[in-house]
């Protein structure tokens, strides 16, 4: 048995997976072969998912009743929607909303007894997490500002509907198409630490419900998928200063700060989904002839760059991005969950059809032989 102490499993390898590769070094990201420029450009978040989780590209009929049954799963039933009330009245943080979300699906889930790894029902069980998550998540944030949730439409792409929902307005082309590409570049990346969650809750042969509900809380933290609005809430402070955002970086890091967005456990390099949605988030601006965002985060990304050798990662663009498009600051991180959900579930699907119990070791450096004393002595 290996003694070596790898801290934070770096560069460990635990698992086979035909889902994603990454070149750290190149700054390549392969999602079953096609890269992700591709994808970004030429794909939509259904074909993405029907890649994932059958493991080749559909042709247009099958897109097609994919994408059918994919929408016609939106409605969420009554008990859940009076729980996402509660949890809007409660002021509740919205990836903690989302996470309770998430686990009561299950009640209403018709498989909920069904074999736990049976590959055909978690299809259909992922379908339905997939599809109901956007809808809760727009019906939260409507019910903490006082507005009535908006039903889905079952006409309207993945991405369209879930902005539809959250705004009560269809949005138009460069919006939903824009969204639709954030969507596909988050899906997935390798066994990232909400996925390793997820695969983890999954080994112990629990069912979907339980693993996707773990992945959404590991997701959560400011190391993980919550860099995102640290993000943004980084260049408003940047903004509300009186200095520019080198400067202020520069003293952020002399505080001892890290600066969210940048660096990662797999890139050396910038991350290829930051090289996409920076272009984007610099298209946005000038379509709304304001760059302002997107040049306090390129002036950030050269200073970290050149100082601390650090390059940015998938969060770093996709705040300024996220912000342009009018999505409260506090919904980027359920933003994430809400795409990256399709690559948990193909994660777990893998998981279940080759299954070993996870289960590393730690090395004890705790105290040994100590005399235990009554408790009526302490
Ligand atoms: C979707 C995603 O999850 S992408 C990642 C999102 N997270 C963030 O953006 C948060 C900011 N980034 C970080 O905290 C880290 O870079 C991580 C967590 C992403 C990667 O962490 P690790 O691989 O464990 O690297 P580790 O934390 O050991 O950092 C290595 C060194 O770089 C420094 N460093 C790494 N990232 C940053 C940063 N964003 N700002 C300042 N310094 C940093 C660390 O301080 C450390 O320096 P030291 O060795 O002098 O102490
Ligand atoms: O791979 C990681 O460690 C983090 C990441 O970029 C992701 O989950 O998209």
């Amino acid at each position: 048995m290996s003694e070596e102490l790898k801290k934070g499993l770096e560069g460990v390898l635990v698992a086979e997976s035909k889902l994603s590769y990454i070149d750290g070094e190149a700054g390549q990201l392969v999602y079953r072969g096609y890269s992700i420029d591709d994808l970004a450009r030429e794909a939509s978040y259904e074909e993405v998912l029907y890649l994932l989780w059958h493991g080749r590209l559909p042709n247009h009929d099958e897109l097609q009743s994919f994408s059918n049954a994919m929408a016609s799963e939106r409605a969420i039933d009554g008990d859940v929607l009076d729980s996402i009330e509660a949890l809007a009245a409660a002021n509740e943080d919205p990836m903690a909303a989302l996470r309770t979300v998430v686990s009561s699906l299950s009640a209403s889930d018709p498989d909920t007894d069904a074999n736990p790894t049976d590959r055909d029902t978690n299809l259909e069980k992922g379908r339905r997490i997939t599809a109901k998550i956007p809808t809760a998540l727009a019906a939260f944030v409507r019910l903490r500002n006082g507005d009535e949730p908006v039903a889905p439409r079952e006409d309207l792409s993945h991405a369209a509907n879930f902005l539809y929902m959250l705004n009560d307005e269809e949005p138009d082309d460069v919006l939903a198409e824009t969204f639709d590409m954030a969507l596909v570049l988050h899906t997935d990346h390798g066994l990232n630490a909400s996925t390793f969650a997820a695969t983890v809750t999954a080994s112990t042969l629990a069912d979907l419900h339980s693993a996707i509900t773990s992945a959404v809380g590991t997701l959560s933290g400011s190391l993980h998928g919550g860099a995102n609005q640290n993000v943004m809430s980084m260049l408003k402070e940047v903004d509300d200063s009186s200095k520019d955002p080198t400067t202020w970086v520069e003293d952020a890091l002399e505080d001892g700060r890290r600066v969210p967005g940048f660096g990662h456990r797999v890139y050396d390099v910038k991350d290829p989904r930051a090289r996409i949605l920076s272009d984007k988030s610099e298209e946005l601006g000038r379509a709304a002839g304001d760059t302002k965002w997107y040049e306090y985060s390129a002036a950030i990304e050269e200073y970290i760059q050149s100082e601390k050798g650090l390059a940015p990662n998938v969060d770093f663009y996709s705040a300024s991005t996220y912000y342009q498009m009018g999505i409260p600051i506090d919904t980027y991180t359920p933003i994430f969950a809400l795409s990256r959900v399709g690559g948990w579930i193909a994660h777990v699907l893998e998981q279940y059809d080759d299954n070993r119990l996870i289960r590393p070791r730690a090395r004890y450096t705790g105290d040994m032989e100590r005399e235990f004393t009554p408790i009526d002595d302490r």
